[in-house]
C-alpha cells in the first residue's frame, strides 16, 4: 500500500512539473486545430491498424479538415505540426535561425556546389545519356505489355547516382569483388549496373529501410528505441543497414586507396583522368575540417545522404512524370514533338546539357508533375524560436513539417488544383504571380535541395529517351494510383505503364 502511495505521488510531481515546465508550450499548442488525439497515446490510437497508404488518406483528409496548420500528438509528449501555409513555411525555410538538421555534410556544402557547376553537369548528362540508352533496351523487352516503371526507374536512377560517385574509378574489381554486385560490369569506369542486375541488395536495402521507418513513427511500442531494440523489425533494420554501410564503405575505401596510389605513381595527373572533374566522393575525400581530413565513417555519413537523396526521389518523380503522360496523351504528344524538333530523329546520338535546356516544355510537365507528387511530401524542421502567423504562434522547440503534398493541393494557391496543366509553369503564358515559397517540392532557403539541377537534368533525361523511344498508356484499372508517404512518396503498387515501341527504328 505504502509503495502504490509514493508511486502515485511519484506519477503526480512528474506531471505537474511537466505541466509547469511546458505550460506554455502546451497553451500555445492547445490553439492550433488538432488531429484527433487520446490520453496517454495522442493521435495514435486513430491510426492504429491502418495501412501506410490508409494512414495517408486519413493525413489528407485531416489537412483537408482542419486547414493549413494542424497538429498531430504522436504521444501526449510530442506533438508534430503540419503546415501548407505559405507564410509559415516561408518564415521555416527561409531563417537561418531554425535550422536543425544536423549532420557533418554542412562543412562541406558550399564545396560540394562546385560539383553541380554547368561543365561538369554536362558530364553527368553522358551519365545519364548512356543508363538511359541501356533502359530503352531493356523496355524494348516489354514491347506491347504492361509493366512496373517503378523497379525499372529505380534501377536506372542507382546507376546514375553510382555513375556520379565512380565514374572516375579504374579499378572497378576493387568494388565488384565486394560479392554484393556481382555481376557489375565496368563500361565507364566503375559501374554498379543495377539495371543489368535486377537484383541489387542495395535497392532492396533502401526500401526496407524506408518501410521501416515510416511504419516506427506510427507505433507507439517501436518508437522507443529500448524496446523497440527486441524487435523482429531492429533485426530486418540491422541487416538492411549492413547492406548499405558495406556498399558505401567499399566504395569509399577503395576510391582513397586509388587516389593515394595514383598520387604516387601518377606523373600526369589526366593519365588516370583525376583531376577530370571532381566526383562527390572525391571532394569529400579530399575535404578537411580544420585541417584533419574526413574519416570513412564522416564521409559514409555524407555519401549514405547523396546515394539516397539522389535515387529515391528521381526515381519517384521520373515514376509520377510517366504516369500523368500516359494519362493524358495529348501531352505526351506534346513532348514528344519537343524531343522530336529539339533532339532530331537520331535515336543514338548523344543528348547534352544544351539539348536537354532546350526541353522546355518537357522541363514544365515535371515541375507540374511535382506540385501534385511532390517526391518528398514532408520534411521536417525542429524550429529553435517561435514562429508567428496571424493568431497562431508555434512554440519553439516543436517539430514542423513543411506539407508540400498538401501545399501543391490547395486550391487557394493553385486554381482548380487537381487539374494536371504544365503551363501553369509557363511564366510567358501565365500571369499568376505566387509566392515562390507556394511551390517548394525542393524545399527553399540556406538548406534547400543541393541536387536540385542534377535531378531536372536527369528526370529531363531519361523522360525524353523514353517518349522518344515508346508511346506510354495507362489502362483504367491501373489508372487509380494508391499513394505512401514513407520518406519518399511512392505509389503502393508500383506504376504499371503499357509501351509501344515508336516506328522510328
Ligand atoms: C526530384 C528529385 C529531388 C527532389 C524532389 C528533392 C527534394 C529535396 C528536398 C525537399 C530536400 C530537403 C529535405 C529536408 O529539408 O529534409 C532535399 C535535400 C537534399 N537533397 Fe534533394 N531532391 C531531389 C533530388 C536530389 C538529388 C539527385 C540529389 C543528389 C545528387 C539530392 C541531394 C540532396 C541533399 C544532399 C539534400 C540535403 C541538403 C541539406 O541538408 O542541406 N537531391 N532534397
Amino acid at each position: 500500500m505504502a509503495l502504490l502511495v509514493f508511486i502515485l505521488f511519484v506519477i503526480t510531481i512528474l506531471v505537474i512539473w511537466y505541466q509547469r515546465k511546458f505550460y506554455r508550450k502546451n497553451a500555445l499548442l492547445a490553439k492550433i486545430p488538432a488531429f484527433k488525439s487520446y490520453p496517454v497515446f495522442g493521435s495514435r490510437l486513430a491510426l492504429i491498424g491502418k495501412s501506410g497508404s490508409e494512414i495517408f488518406e486519413t493525413l489528407q483528409d485531416a489537412s483537408e479538415t482542419l486547414g493549413p496548420v494542424w497538429r498531430l500528438d504522436l504521444s501526449p509528449f510530442s506533438s508534430s505540426v503540419f503546415t501548407s501555409d505559405v507564410k509559415m513555411i516561408e518564415s521555416v525555410l527561409s531563417s537561418q535561425k531554425l535550422l536543425d538538421k544536423g549532420s557533418g555534410y554542412k562543412f562541406v556544402r558550399g564545396w560540394l556546389q562546385e560539383a553541380f557547376h554547368f561543365n561538369i553537369l554536362q558530364q553527368f548528362a553522358e551519365i545519364m545519356d548512356h543508363h538511359g540508352q541501356i533502359c530503352v533496351s531493356n523496355l524494348k523487352k516489354f514491347d506491347d505489355q504492361e509493366i512496373d516503371f517503378f523497379s525499372i526507374i529505380s534501377l536506372n536512377a542507382f546507376d546514375v547516382i553510382c555513375g556520379e560517385f565512380s565514374v572516375n574509378y579504374q579499378s572497378v574489381d576493387m568494388i565488384r569483388n565486394k560479392v554484393l554486385f556481382s555481376g557489375a560490369e565496368s563500361a565507364m569506369g566503375c559501374k554498379i549496373n543495377a539495371q543489368k542486375n535486377s537484383e541489387s541488395e542495395y535497392i532492396k536495402a533502401v526500401k526496407e529501410i524506408s518501410n521501416i521507418i515510416f511504419l516506427r513513427t506510427f507505433n507507439q511500442f517501436k518508437r522507443s528505441d529500448f524496446l523497440y531494440q527486441f524487435t523482429e523489425m531492429y533485426q530486418r533494420e540491422q541487416n538492411a543497414l549492413k547492406v548499405l554501410h558495406d556498399f558505401t564503405d567499399s566504395v569509399i575505401v577503395s576510391r582513397r586507396k586509388e587516389l593515394e596510389s595514383a598520387s604516387h605513381a601518377v606523373k600526369n595527373e589526366n593519365d588516370f583522368g583525376i583531376k577530370k572533374r571532381k566526383a562527390f566522393l572525391d571532394l569529400l575525400l579530399q575535404s578537411t575540417i580544420d585541417g584533419n581530413p574526413l574519416t570513412n565513417s564522416d564521409i559514409r555519413e555524407e555519401v549514405d545522404t547523396f546515394m539516397f537523396e539522389g535515387h529515391d526521389t528521381t526515381t519517384s518523380a521520373i515514376c509520377f512524370t510517366l504516369y500523368n503522360l500516359a494519362k493524358y496523351p495529348e501531352i505526351q504528344e506534346k513532348v514528344f514533338e519537343e524531343c522530336k524538333t529539339t533532339l532530331g530523329d537520331d535515336l543514338q546520338q548523344l543528348v547534352t546539357i544544351h539539348d536537354l535546356n532546350n526541353l522546355h516544355y518537357l522541363e514544365l510537365t515535371i515541375k507540374e508533375t511535382l506540385r501534385l507528387y511532390p517526391s518528398v511530401p514532408f520534411y521536417g524542421r525542429n524550429i529553435k524560436e517561435d514562429v508567428t502567423i496571424g493568431h497562431l504562434t508555434i512554440p519553439k522547440d516543436t517539430n514542423v513539417n513543411v506539407a508540400a503534398f498538401f501545399l501543391g493541393r490547395n486550391p487557394d494557391i493553385f486554381s482548380d488544383p487537381l487539374k494536371f496543366d504544365p503551363l501553369r509553369f509557363d511564366a510567358e503564358t501565365n500571369n499568376e504571380k505566387n509566392n515562390p515559397y507556394a511551390y517548394v517540392p525542393f524545399s527553399a532557403g540556406p538548406r534547400n535541395c543541393i541536387g536540385q539541377k542534377f535531378a531536372m537534368l536527369e528526370m529531363k533525361s531519361i523522360v525524353a529517351k523514353i517518349i522518344r523511344n515508346f508511346k506510354l498508356s495507362v489502362t483504367k484499372e491501373n489508372e487509380k494510383l494508391e499513394l505512401i508517404a514513407e520518406l519518399v512518396l511512392r505509389p503502393v503498387n508500383g506504376v504499371k505503364l503499357r509501351v509501344q515501341k515508336r516506328n522510328n527504328d
